[in-house]
Order: C-alpha cells, then structure tokens, then sequence
C-alpha cells in the first residue's frame, strides 16, 4: 500500500531509481513489469525527476562541467545554469548542451536568477572563491539548497556559518571522483556513475531537501554516502590527501634521478604509473585543499613517514620477518579493498522509521546506514499527519544490515524492515 502511495504521489527520483532496477521503460514513458503496465505520470515525474528543476553550476572546470553534463544527461529538462570566471569555458558548456544559460559572476542576470528562480546551488570552484558566492546568495536572500564539490570542509564550513542567510539549508558535498585533468577540456558527462559521494547532513538539515539532492545524485548514477561534516577532513586527509601528496614524492624522487634524456622514466612500468596518475593535478588546486586541511594532512604525512621509516629500519636490521610483514599487511588490506558491487535487484529492504519530535533524524540514519556499509538507493518521507512522518529507506543488498539495525536500535529508533518485492511495484491503482 505504501508503495502505492509512492507512485501515486509522483516521487521520480525514486521512481526513476527503480525504473532502472525492475523495468522497461518504453518509448511512450510507460513501465512494464510482468505484463502490468504501469502509466508514468509524465509531467509530474519530469518536473522533479532529479528533485530540482533549476540548478545554477559555479565553476565549470572539470568537476562542475561533469556534473552539469551528467545532469543534463540524466533530465535534459532540467534547467542548469553555469556560472565561471573563463568567458570560453562558458562557451563551451552552452555548446556542448551542458549548460542552458552560462553567466559571468558579476552579470547582474545571475542575481535575478538566484533570486527567482534557482532551487539548487552547486558550488564546483576552488576552495579560495567560496566567500564571494556566500556573500551574493546572502544579498539575494537565496532561500534554496546550497551543496558544494569542494575537496576539503575546513574553510567552507566556517564561510557558510558566518555568511549564508538562515533561510539557505546547507548540505556539504564531495564527490569522490575526478582526474587529474583540470578544467572543461578535462569533463566527461559520464564522470560520476558509480562513484562514491559524500554528503554531509546535519541535525539543521530539511529533510526534503536531503532527498532530493539524494534523489539528483542517485539520478547521476553516483551513490551517496553520509558523513558527519566534522569528519570529513580527517577522513579524506587519508585516502586522497595523503595519497595525492604521495604520488608528487613519488614524482620527485624520479625527477631527482632522471637526466634530460629521460631514460629512468622510460622505465618506469605499469606499477609506477599506477600510483602516481594523479600527481599530474593541478597544483594550484592541490596547494589549496592541502592548506584547507592542514593539519590532518601534516599528522598523515607524518604517520607515512614513519611508516616509510619501519621499512627502512627493518631493512637496516636484516628482519626479513619484519619486512615481510609489513608487506604482507599492505598486500591483505589492498586485496580487502571493496570490488564495486552490483546491486541484486530482487534483494531491496524497506526500512521504515518514525520521525516523530526528533530533528536530525535524515542525517542520524543515513550516517548510520553509511557506517554499516548500506547503499541507499531512495529516500522517502511519509506524512501521516501534521508533525508526525516515516522516513522510509529503499536499501540494496550490501553492508551489514544486522548492524545497521542494532545501531538504530541503540540511537533510540524504533525500526522496521520489510523485503520489498518487484510484484509490489506493479500494484498501482
Ligand atoms: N579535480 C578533482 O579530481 C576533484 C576536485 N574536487 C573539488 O572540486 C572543485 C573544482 O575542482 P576542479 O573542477 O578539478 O577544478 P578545475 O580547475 O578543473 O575547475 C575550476 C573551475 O572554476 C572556475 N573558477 C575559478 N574561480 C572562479 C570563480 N571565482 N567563479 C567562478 N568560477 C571560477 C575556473 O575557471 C574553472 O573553470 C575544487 O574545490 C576541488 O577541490 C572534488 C573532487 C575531485
Ligand atoms: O583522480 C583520482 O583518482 C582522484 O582521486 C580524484 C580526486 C581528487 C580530489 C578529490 O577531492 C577527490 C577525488
């Protein structure tokens, strides 16, 4: 019966989500399974398909111009504005069909648009130009969503506290995901599929608006992943800061030893390339993340160098046991690495939670979900009645569902999970 509602009630992206998973969509816009024929109620589902139908890109480099190309790709009828400094970047994306209007900062169109007309702002620049952005959509009183792509939350947190009006919700994002290429030279619409993307919600977060931007990045074929915003830094400092940092040692060390010729680069084999890819980023870019994150990035770098330092101490002592060691924990924790998974589609759990008197709760369980491994393919809110909403959550068949429903429990929720069958996606009245 819930189910049901859903349809009825027009909530695309989940709809879309679960177009791809069980049916047919034919040419005409109607579904099919099992030989019921479900009619998609098309204009209500195109208006919110991707849960925004007018979204303003700022920064349209290799991050911002992916993302405005995949949305484009997922709903052409979305309305994406792109806004950059580079007057032929904004070509570029009007070209390319990226972007429906492309606006320098200072066009007085742009604050028109905030103010009217925008539901999302995605800001993809560098870290440096947040303030400027913060301060306009303050004189426009911005009253919609604002997420970002920015790699570190250390200076972009403190900006929105200081500058962003009350009246915009905030909800951190990072995709994890990119290349070392830079700029529109470097997007790719097809950038974002598969790939994990933080979000950071918080207890002040609209749980409406959590959805939908759940609902445009599932639209993109990215999955979400919820993550305290105070964690962030420390987090990524690990498994992209450090690295990054890492691949550039790597690429000085050879520099160091390689002539003019370039005979030690050539080589170089398939291992070496492997592990220093992104050492090509641009360094102006990189300068600024690792400054943003400072001081999570100098205790990891830190930690690496006296890891570097037990090989080399146990190298000195002649311990082929301590040696071996070292490399045999390297070696169980790289071939632990998650595969990517492919979703089961007749394995989907409901997990139905009542919100009632309590805020935060988007972000409290979609943490915990992401903590015990769990892939959220949709979001939901119920309303039973003023007040009083379930949160329903669509899962794949991945993490540690047992945890996830202990974690729940401990957090106080009182906590429902319902197998959800592809027959009941065919029952509509
Ligand atoms: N490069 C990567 O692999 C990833 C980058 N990010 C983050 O995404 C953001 C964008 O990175 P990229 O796209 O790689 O950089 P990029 O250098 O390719 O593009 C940045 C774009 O922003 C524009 N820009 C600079 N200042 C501006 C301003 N004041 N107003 C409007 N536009 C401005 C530039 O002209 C350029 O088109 C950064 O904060 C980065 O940390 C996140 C994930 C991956
Ligand atoms: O190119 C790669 O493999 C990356 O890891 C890209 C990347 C760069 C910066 C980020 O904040 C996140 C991802």
């Amino acid at each position: 019966m819930a189910a049901a509602h859903r349809w009825r009630s027009g909530q695309a992206g989940c709809l879309r989500g679960r177009l791809i998973l069980f049916g047919i969509c034919t040419e005409s816009g109607n579904f099919k399974t099992e030989g019921t024929e479900l009619l998609v109620e098309t204009e209500q589902n195109r208006k919110a398909s991707l849960g925004f139908e007018s979204i303003c890109v700022i920064g349209l480099g290799l991050i911002g111009a992916s993302f405005a190309g995949a949305i484009k790709a997922a709903d052409p009828a979305v309305n994406v504005v792109g806004v950059d400094t580079h007057e032929p970047t904004l070509a570029t994306a009007v070209e390319k069909g990226w972007a429906d209007r492309a606006l320098l900062p200072a066009d007085s169109a742009l604050a028109a648009y905030l103010a009217d007309q925008c539901q999302l702002v995605v800001i993809a620049t560098p870290v440096a130009a947040v303030d400027d952005y913060f301060r306009l959509l303050a004189d426009c009183n911005f009253s919609g969503v604002v997420t970002d792509t920015i790699s570190t939350k250390a200076h972009i947190l403190e900006a929105a506290q200081l500058l962003l009006p009350a009246s915009c919700d905030f909800i951190p994002g990072h995709p994890m995901a990119g290349s070392e290429l830079s700029g529109i030279a470097g997007a790719r619409a097809d950038l974002f599929k598969g790939i994990n993307w933080i979000l950071c919600p918080d207890s002040a977060t609209v749980p409406e608006n959590f959805q939908h931007l759940h609902e445009l990045i599932t639209g993109i074929e990215a999955r979400v992943i919820s993550l305290p915003r105070e964690e962030h830094d420390e987090a990524v400092a690990i498994v992209s800061h450090v690295p990054h940092m890492v691949a550039a040692c790597l690429m000085q060390l050879a520099s160091n030893h390689s002539d003019d010729s370039q005979s030690l680069m050539r080589l170089a084999a398939g291992g070496f390339k492997d592990t220093t890819r992104i050492a090509a980023g641009s360094p102006k870019l990189w300068c600024g993340i690792a400054f943003d994150n400072a001081q999570a990035l100098t205790e990891g770098l830190e930690e690496m160098g006296s890891i570097i330092r037990q090989f080399s101490d146990a190298l000195e002592a002649g311990d082929r046991g301590r040696f071996t060691a070292l490399l045999q924990q390297a070696s169980d924790a790289r071939r632990s690495l998650p595969a990517a998974w492919v979703p089961s589609t007749d394995k989907l759990l409901e997990v139905r939670i009542p919100m009632i008197n309590r805020n935060g709760v988007v972000a409290e369980v979609t943490t915990i979900a992401s903590a015990a491994g769990c892939n959220i393919q949709s979001i939901e809110i119920d309303h039973i009645s003023e007040g009083n909403a379930v949160l329903s959550l669509v899962l794949t068949d991945e993490g540690n569902v047992g945890k996830l429903s202990i974690d729940l429990i401990n957090a106080g929720y009182s906590v429902s999970f319902s197998p959800l069958m592809v027959k009941e996606h065919a029952h509509v009245e």
